[in-house]
Protein backbone atom coordinates (compact mmCIF):
# COMPACT_ATOMS: atom_id res chain seq x y z
CA UNK A 1 0.00 0.00 0.00
CA UNK A 2 1.64 3.27 -0.85
CA UNK A 3 1.70 5.60 2.39
CA UNK A 4 -0.64 7.70 0.39
CA UNK A 5 -1.18 11.59 2.30
CA UNK A 6 -4.37 12.11 0.02
CA UNK A 7 -6.91 12.32 3.18
CA UNK A 8 -10.82 12.65 1.68
CA UNK A 9 -11.29 13.74 5.65
CA UNK A 10 -9.83 16.95 5.55
CA UNK A 11 -9.53 17.56 1.72
CA UNK A 12 -11.62 20.87 1.06
CA UNK A 13 -15.04 19.36 1.09
CA UNK A 14 -18.02 21.91 -0.71
CA UNK A 15 -20.84 22.09 1.39
CA UNK A 16 -22.38 18.85 2.36
CA UNK A 17 -26.32 19.01 2.21
CA UNK A 18 -27.87 17.86 5.09
CA UNK A 19 -27.44 13.48 5.32
CA UNK A 20 -29.96 12.13 4.10
CA UNK A 21 -30.02 8.46 4.65
CA UNK A 22 -29.49 6.13 1.43
CA UNK A 23 -32.27 3.92 0.31
CA UNK A 24 -32.00 0.80 1.69
CA UNK A 25 -31.93 -0.96 -1.09
CA UNK A 26 -29.17 0.47 -3.00
CA UNK A 27 -26.23 -1.44 -2.90
CA UNK A 28 -23.62 0.38 -0.96
CA UNK A 29 -21.04 -0.27 -3.85
CA UNK A 30 -21.40 -1.91 -6.98
CA UNK A 31 -18.82 -2.19 -9.02
CA UNK A 32 -18.59 -3.68 -12.14
CA UNK A 33 -15.45 -4.24 -14.87
CA UNK A 34 -13.23 -2.05 -13.48
CA UNK A 35 -9.84 -2.00 -14.87
CA UNK A 36 -6.78 0.53 -13.81
CA UNK A 37 -3.39 0.60 -15.61
CA UNK A 38 -0.34 2.15 -14.83
CA UNK A 39 2.88 3.03 -17.47
CA UNK A 40 3.08 2.83 -20.95
CA UNK A 41 2.64 -0.14 -23.67
CA UNK A 42 5.15 -2.66 -23.11
CA UNK A 43 5.54 -1.92 -19.55
CA UNK A 44 1.81 -1.68 -18.65
CA UNK A 45 0.67 -2.67 -15.19
CA UNK A 46 -2.33 -3.99 -14.91
CA UNK A 47 -3.03 -2.81 -11.47
CA UNK A 48 -7.03 -3.77 -11.39
CA UNK A 49 -7.78 -5.77 -13.87
CA UNK A 50 -11.91 -6.79 -14.08
CA UNK A 51 -12.94 -6.89 -10.40
CA UNK A 52 -16.21 -6.98 -9.76
CA UNK A 53 -17.85 -5.90 -6.18
CA UNK A 54 -21.38 -5.56 -5.09
CA UNK A 55 -21.38 -4.88 -1.16
CA UNK A 56 -24.54 -4.63 0.49
CA UNK A 57 -25.79 -2.24 3.03
CA UNK A 58 -23.93 -3.01 6.71
CA UNK A 59 -21.56 -5.60 5.37
CA UNK A 60 -17.85 -5.34 6.92
CA UNK A 61 -15.55 -6.98 4.34
CA UNK A 62 -12.08 -7.06 4.76
CA UNK A 63 -10.10 -6.30 0.75
CA UNK A 64 -6.99 -9.20 1.78
CA UNK A 65 -4.22 -9.43 -0.98
CA UNK A 66 -0.57 -9.40 -1.06
CA UNK A 67 1.85 -6.53 -1.86
CA UNK A 68 0.90 -5.28 -5.16
CA UNK A 69 -2.51 -7.30 -5.47
CA UNK A 70 -4.97 -3.53 -6.15
CA UNK A 71 -5.83 -3.00 -3.04
CA UNK A 72 -5.30 0.73 -2.76
CA UNK A 73 -5.61 1.89 -6.60
CA UNK A 74 -9.21 -0.36 -5.98
CA UNK A 75 -9.92 2.02 -2.84
CA UNK A 76 -8.53 4.95 -4.69
CA UNK A 77 -11.31 4.66 -7.38
CA UNK A 78 -14.40 3.70 -4.76
CA UNK A 79 -13.25 7.39 -2.99
CA UNK A 80 -12.95 9.13 -6.80
CA UNK A 81 -9.37 9.76 -5.83
CA UNK A 82 -9.01 8.33 -9.99
CA UNK A 83 -10.59 7.40 -12.17
CA UNK A 84 -11.13 3.55 -13.95
CA UNK A 85 -9.89 3.01 -17.53
CA UNK A 86 -12.78 0.66 -17.67
CA UNK A 87 -16.18 -0.56 -16.09
CA UNK A 88 -18.21 1.42 -13.70
CA UNK A 89 -18.62 2.34 -9.78
CA UNK A 90 -21.73 3.52 -8.06
CA UNK A 91 -21.79 4.04 -4.18
CA UNK A 92 -25.43 3.75 -3.05
CA UNK A 93 -26.83 4.52 -6.10
CA UNK A 94 -24.26 7.96 -6.63
CA UNK A 95 -20.90 8.20 -8.39
CA UNK A 96 -17.93 7.96 -5.75
CA UNK A 97 -17.33 11.93 -5.84
CA UNK A 98 -21.01 12.60 -5.23
CA UNK A 99 -21.25 10.40 -2.61
CA UNK A 100 -18.89 12.21 -0.63
CA UNK A 101 -19.84 15.81 -1.31
CA UNK A 102 -22.94 14.12 0.57
CA UNK A 103 -20.86 12.74 3.43
CA UNK A 104 -22.32 9.15 2.37
CA UNK A 105 -19.01 7.84 2.55
CA UNK A 106 -15.53 8.87 4.17
CA UNK A 107 -11.98 7.01 4.24
CA UNK A 108 -9.47 6.63 7.13
CA UNK A 109 -6.41 6.67 5.57
CA UNK A 110 -2.58 4.95 7.09
CA UNK A 111 -1.39 8.38 7.45
CA UNK A 112 -1.26 11.93 6.33
CA UNK A 113 -4.45 14.87 7.28
CA UNK A 114 -3.04 15.13 10.94
CA UNK A 115 -1.54 18.89 11.72
CA UNK A 116 1.01 17.92 14.85
CA UNK A 117 0.37 21.74 16.39
CA UNK A 118 -3.43 21.25 17.27
CA UNK A 119 -5.01 19.50 20.04
CA UNK A 120 -7.25 16.17 19.34
CA UNK A 121 -10.63 18.10 19.70
CA UNK A 122 -9.51 21.45 17.84
CA UNK A 123 -8.45 18.85 14.93
CA UNK A 124 -12.26 17.35 15.04
CA UNK A 125 -13.48 20.58 15.18
CA UNK A 126 -11.62 22.02 12.65
CA UNK A 127 -12.65 19.13 10.29
CA UNK A 128 -16.10 19.48 11.19
CA UNK A 129 -16.17 23.39 10.03
CA UNK A 130 -15.51 22.03 6.52
CA UNK A 131 -19.31 20.54 6.65
CA UNK A 132 -23.00 21.93 6.68
CA UNK A 133 -24.25 20.14 9.33
CA UNK A 134 -21.85 17.19 11.51
CA UNK A 135 -22.04 15.47 14.30
CA UNK A 136 -21.41 16.58 17.83
CA UNK A 137 -17.31 16.38 18.20
CA UNK A 138 -17.64 14.96 21.68
CA UNK A 139 -19.86 12.50 20.24
CA UNK A 140 -17.30 11.28 17.75
CA UNK A 141 -14.72 11.83 20.57
CA UNK A 142 -16.14 9.08 22.54
CA UNK A 143 -17.29 6.84 19.68
CA UNK A 144 -13.53 6.68 18.76
CA UNK A 145 -12.23 6.02 22.47
CA UNK A 146 -10.49 8.91 22.39
CA UNK A 147 -12.76 11.63 24.39
CA UNK A 148 -10.37 11.21 27.44
CA UNK A 149 -7.33 12.86 25.37
CA UNK A 150 -8.95 15.48 23.42
CA UNK A 151 -6.93 17.99 24.59
CA UNK A 152 -3.78 16.66 23.59
CA UNK A 153 -1.80 17.66 21.19
CA UNK A 154 -1.69 14.96 17.93
CA UNK A 155 2.32 15.19 18.09
CA UNK A 156 1.79 13.84 21.41
CA UNK A 157 -0.85 10.86 20.11
CA UNK A 158 0.86 7.13 19.86
CA UNK A 159 0.01 6.20 16.13
CA UNK A 160 -2.82 4.25 17.00
CA UNK A 161 -4.55 7.21 19.13
CA UNK A 162 -3.58 8.90 15.35
CA UNK A 163 -5.21 6.54 13.82
CA UNK A 164 -8.89 6.86 16.54
CA UNK A 165 -8.42 10.70 15.83
CA UNK A 166 -8.46 9.78 11.68
CA UNK A 167 -11.44 7.76 12.49
CA UNK A 168 -13.54 10.49 14.46
CA UNK A 169 -12.98 12.74 11.70
CA UNK A 170 -14.23 10.22 9.77
CA UNK A 171 -17.57 10.36 11.74
CA UNK A 172 -18.09 13.38 11.31
CA UNK A 173 -20.33 13.27 8.99
CA UNK A 174 -22.38 10.17 9.88
CA UNK A 175 -21.31 8.08 6.36
CA UNK A 176 -23.15 5.18 5.50
CA UNK A 177 -19.42 3.57 3.76
CA UNK A 178 -16.46 3.42 5.99
CA UNK A 179 -13.09 2.79 3.69
CA UNK A 180 -9.89 1.46 6.20
CA UNK A 181 -6.76 1.30 4.01
CA UNK A 182 -4.33 -0.54 6.07
CA UNK A 183 -5.47 1.54 9.02
CA UNK A 184 -3.49 -0.36 11.43
CA UNK A 185 0.24 -0.79 10.02
CA UNK A 186 2.72 0.04 12.19
CA UNK A 187 0.67 0.17 15.42
CA UNK A 188 1.30 -2.35 18.16
CA UNK A 189 -0.57 -5.02 19.42
CA UNK A 190 -2.53 -2.80 21.74
CA UNK A 191 -3.05 0.20 19.54
CA UNK A 192 -4.32 -1.99 17.45
CA UNK A 193 -6.98 -4.14 19.97
CA UNK A 194 -8.21 -0.16 20.80
CA UNK A 195 -8.47 0.81 17.20
CA UNK A 196 -10.47 -2.32 16.16
CA UNK A 197 -12.75 -2.37 19.24
CA UNK A 198 -13.70 1.49 18.71
CA UNK A 199 -14.50 -0.08 15.06
CA UNK A 200 -16.38 -3.36 16.23
CA UNK A 201 -18.77 -0.60 18.41
CA UNK A 202 -19.17 1.54 15.48
CA UNK A 203 -19.73 -1.39 13.10
CA UNK A 204 -22.48 -2.69 15.40
CA UNK A 205 -24.48 0.37 14.71
CA UNK A 206 -25.03 -0.86 11.11
CA UNK A 207 -22.31 1.08 9.17
CA UNK A 208 -21.29 -0.82 6.13
CA UNK A 209 -17.07 -0.78 6.22
CA UNK A 210 -14.33 -2.21 3.73
CA UNK A 211 -10.71 -2.43 5.62
CA UNK A 212 -7.94 -2.96 3.29
CA UNK A 213 -4.79 -5.22 4.98
CA UNK A 214 -2.39 -7.27 5.21
CA UNK A 215 -3.14 -9.38 8.84
CA UNK A 216 -4.79 -11.96 8.44
CA UNK A 217 -5.88 -12.42 11.79
CA UNK A 218 -7.74 -8.75 11.20
CA UNK A 219 -9.84 -10.08 8.16
CA UNK A 220 -10.94 -13.28 10.28
CA UNK A 221 -11.51 -11.44 13.37
CA UNK A 222 -13.83 -8.42 12.63
CA UNK A 223 -15.50 -9.22 8.95
CA UNK A 224 -18.41 -10.20 7.72
CA UNK A 225 -16.65 -11.50 4.09
CA UNK A 226 -13.27 -11.69 2.69
CA UNK A 227 -12.43 -10.40 -0.78
CA UNK A 228 -9.38 -11.82 -1.57
CA UNK A 229 -7.19 -9.92 -4.32
CA UNK A 230 -4.09 -11.34 -6.62
CA UNK A 231 -2.87 -9.58 -9.06
CA UNK A 232 -5.93 -7.11 -9.74
CA UNK A 233 -8.03 -9.91 -9.38
CA UNK A 234 -10.75 -11.02 -6.76
CA UNK A 235 -9.32 -15.12 -6.37
CA UNK A 236 -11.73 -15.79 -3.53
CA UNK A 237 -14.94 -14.02 -2.10
CA UNK A 238 -16.79 -15.45 1.08
CA UNK A 239 -16.79 -15.88 4.83
CA UNK A 240 -13.63 -16.54 6.16
CA UNK A 241 -14.85 -20.03 6.89
CA UNK A 242 -15.58 -20.56 2.91
CA UNK A 243 -12.34 -18.78 1.84
CA UNK A 244 -10.27 -21.55 4.49
CA UNK A 245 -12.55 -24.59 2.96
CA UNK A 246 -11.08 -23.30 -0.45
CA UNK A 247 -8.03 -24.47 1.07
CA UNK A 248 -8.82 -27.94 -0.06
CA UNK A 249 -9.04 -29.58 3.00
CA UNK A 250 -6.99 -31.00 5.72
CA UNK A 251 -3.17 -32.31 6.11
CA UNK A 252 -2.97 -35.98 7.60
CA UNK A 253 0.04 -36.86 8.82
CA UNK A 254 1.33 -40.32 10.20
CA UNK A 255 4.97 -42.33 10.84
CA UNK A 256 4.25 -44.87 8.30
CA UNK A 257 6.86 -47.51 7.46
CA UNK A 258 4.70 -49.81 5.03
CA UNK A 259 2.85 -47.14 2.70
CA UNK A 260 2.29 -47.25 -1.21
CA UNK A 261 2.39 -44.24 -1.85
CA UNK A 262 1.08 -44.70 -5.19
CA UNK A 263 -2.18 -46.33 -3.56
CA UNK A 264 -2.13 -43.15 -0.99
CA UNK A 265 -1.86 -41.04 -4.23
CA UNK A 266 -4.91 -42.78 -5.92
CA UNK A 267 -7.15 -41.95 -2.72
CA UNK A 268 -9.80 -39.82 -4.37
CA UNK A 269 -9.55 -35.98 -2.69
CA UNK A 270 -5.58 -36.70 -2.36
CA UNK A 271 -3.50 -33.26 -3.34
CA UNK A 272 -0.07 -34.46 -2.56
CA UNK A 273 2.00 -36.97 -0.51
CA UNK A 274 5.41 -35.89 1.04
CA UNK A 275 7.60 -38.32 2.58
CA UNK A 276 9.96 -37.13 5.38
CA UNK A 277 11.78 -39.06 7.84
CA UNK A 278 9.42 -41.59 7.93
CA UNK A 279 6.66 -39.53 8.46
CA UNK A 280 4.15 -39.06 5.57
CA UNK A 281 2.22 -35.93 5.14
CA UNK A 282 -0.62 -36.08 3.18
CA UNK A 283 -2.94 -33.01 1.82
CA UNK A 284 -6.70 -34.12 1.01
CA UNK A 285 -10.13 -32.95 0.70
CA UNK A 286 -11.28 -36.81 1.97
CA UNK A 287 -8.79 -36.90 5.33
CA UNK A 288 -11.74 -39.33 6.51
CA UNK A 289 -10.73 -41.49 3.26
CA UNK A 290 -6.84 -41.04 4.22
CA UNK A 291 -7.39 -42.13 7.94
CA UNK A 292 -8.89 -44.86 7.05
CA UNK A 293 -6.77 -46.24 4.41
CA UNK A 294 -3.89 -45.75 6.30
CA UNK A 295 -5.45 -47.57 9.80
CA UNK A 296 -6.58 -50.33 8.13
CA UNK A 297 -4.28 -51.03 5.25
CA UNK A 298 -0.81 -49.55 6.66
CA UNK A 299 1.12 -49.56 9.75
CA UNK A 300 0.55 -46.20 10.50
CA UNK A 301 0.66 -44.59 13.96
CA UNK A 302 0.79 -41.33 15.48
CA UNK A 303 -2.06 -40.10 13.20
CA UNK A 304 -2.65 -36.37 13.06
CA UNK A 305 -5.48 -34.32 11.62
CA UNK A 306 -5.12 -30.45 11.07
CA UNK A 307 -7.22 -28.23 9.17
CA UNK A 308 -6.02 -25.22 6.92
CA UNK A 309 -6.69 -22.01 8.67
CA UNK A 310 -6.48 -18.77 6.87
CA UNK A 311 -3.03 -18.28 6.23
CA UNK A 312 -3.01 -21.89 4.29
CA UNK A 313 -5.71 -20.14 2.20
CA UNK A 314 -3.95 -17.07 1.52
CA UNK A 315 -1.34 -18.88 0.43
CA UNK A 316 -2.47 -21.38 -1.83
CA UNK A 317 -5.16 -18.67 -3.52
CA UNK A 318 -2.57 -15.82 -3.96
CA UNK A 319 0.59 -17.27 -4.06
CA UNK A 320 2.75 -15.71 -6.94
CA UNK A 321 4.91 -18.69 -7.16
CA UNK A 322 6.11 -17.37 -11.08
CA UNK A 323 7.44 -13.87 -9.35
CA UNK A 324 5.21 -11.96 -12.12
CA UNK A 325 4.00 -8.29 -10.84
CA UNK A 326 1.15 -8.87 -13.52
CA UNK A 327 2.87 -5.76 -15.87
CA UNK A 328 3.43 -7.06 -19.54
CA UNK A 329 6.48 -8.73 -20.80
CA UNK A 330 8.28 -6.82 -23.58
CA UNK A 331 6.61 -9.41 -25.84
CA UNK A 332 2.87 -8.23 -24.24
CA UNK A 333 2.46 -11.05 -22.27
CA UNK A 334 1.56 -11.28 -18.70
CA UNK A 335 4.96 -11.75 -17.82
CA UNK A 336 4.53 -15.00 -16.19
CA UNK A 337 6.96 -18.28 -17.56
CA UNK A 338 4.69 -20.86 -16.61
CA UNK A 339 1.50 -22.24 -14.65
CA UNK A 340 1.00 -21.42 -10.83
CA UNK A 341 -1.89 -23.75 -9.81
CA UNK A 342 -0.84 -27.25 -8.53
CA UNK A 343 -2.40 -28.47 -11.57
CA UNK A 344 -1.21 -26.35 -14.14
CA UNK A 345 -4.12 -23.84 -13.62
CA UNK A 346 -3.65 -20.41 -12.91
CA UNK A 347 -4.60 -21.32 -9.06
CA UNK A 348 -8.09 -21.29 -7.87
CA UNK A 349 -10.27 -18.92 -8.83
CA UNK A 350 -13.69 -19.15 -6.62
CA UNK A 351 -16.24 -16.89 -6.91
CA UNK A 352 -17.91 -17.30 -4.56
CA UNK A 353 -20.12 -14.04 -4.73
CA UNK A 354 -22.06 -13.81 -1.93
N1 LIG B 1 0.74 5.54 -9.59
C1 LIG B 1 1.23 4.37 -9.99
N2 LIG B 1 2.10 4.31 -11.03
C2 LIG B 1 2.59 3.13 -11.45
N3 LIG B 1 2.28 1.93 -10.90
C3 LIG B 1 1.44 1.94 -9.87
C4 LIG B 1 0.87 3.15 -9.36
N4 LIG B 1 0.05 2.83 -8.32
C5 LIG B 1 0.10 1.49 -8.19
N5 LIG B 1 0.94 0.95 -9.11
C6 LIG B 1 1.23 -0.47 -9.32
O1 LIG B 1 -0.02 -1.14 -9.37
C7 LIG B 1 0.06 -2.38 -8.68
C8 LIG B 1 -0.99 -2.41 -7.58
O2 LIG B 1 -0.61 -1.48 -6.57
P1 LIG B 1 -1.49 -1.20 -5.27
O3 LIG B 1 -0.81 -0.14 -4.47
O4 LIG B 1 -2.90 -0.98 -5.66
O5 LIG B 1 -1.39 -2.59 -4.51
P2 LIG B 1 -1.74 -2.96 -3.02
O6 LIG B 1 -2.49 -4.23 -3.07
O7 LIG B 1 -2.38 -1.81 -2.35
O8 LIG B 1 -0.29 -3.25 -2.45
P3 LIG B 1 0.35 -2.98 -1.01
O9 LIG B 1 -0.35 -3.90 -0.07
O10 LIG B 1 1.79 -3.32 -1.20
O11 LIG B 1 0.13 -1.56 -0.69
C9 LIG B 1 1.48 -2.50 -8.17
O12 LIG B 1 2.22 -3.26 -9.12
C10 LIG B 1 1.96 -1.07 -8.12
O13 LIG B 1 3.36 -1.01 -8.27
Amino acid sequence: MNNSTTSPELAPHPQISPTAPPPAALLAVDATGLHKSFGTAGRKVHAVNGVDLQIRPGEVVAFLGPNGAGKTTTIDMLLGLSKPDGGSITIFGLSPRAAIAQGLVSAVMQSGGLLKDLTVRETVSLTGSLFSQTQPVDEVLERAGILDIAGRRVEKCSGGQQQRLRFAMALLSDPGLLILDEPTTGMDVEGRRDFWSAIRADTARGRTVIFATHYLEEADAYADRIVLVRRGEIVADGTAAEIKNLASGRTVNASVHNADAAALAAIPGVDSVESRGGRLSIRTKDSDAVARYLLTATDAVDLEITSHNLEDAFVALTGDRDGSDGSDGPDGSDGSDGPDGPDGSDGPNDNTGK
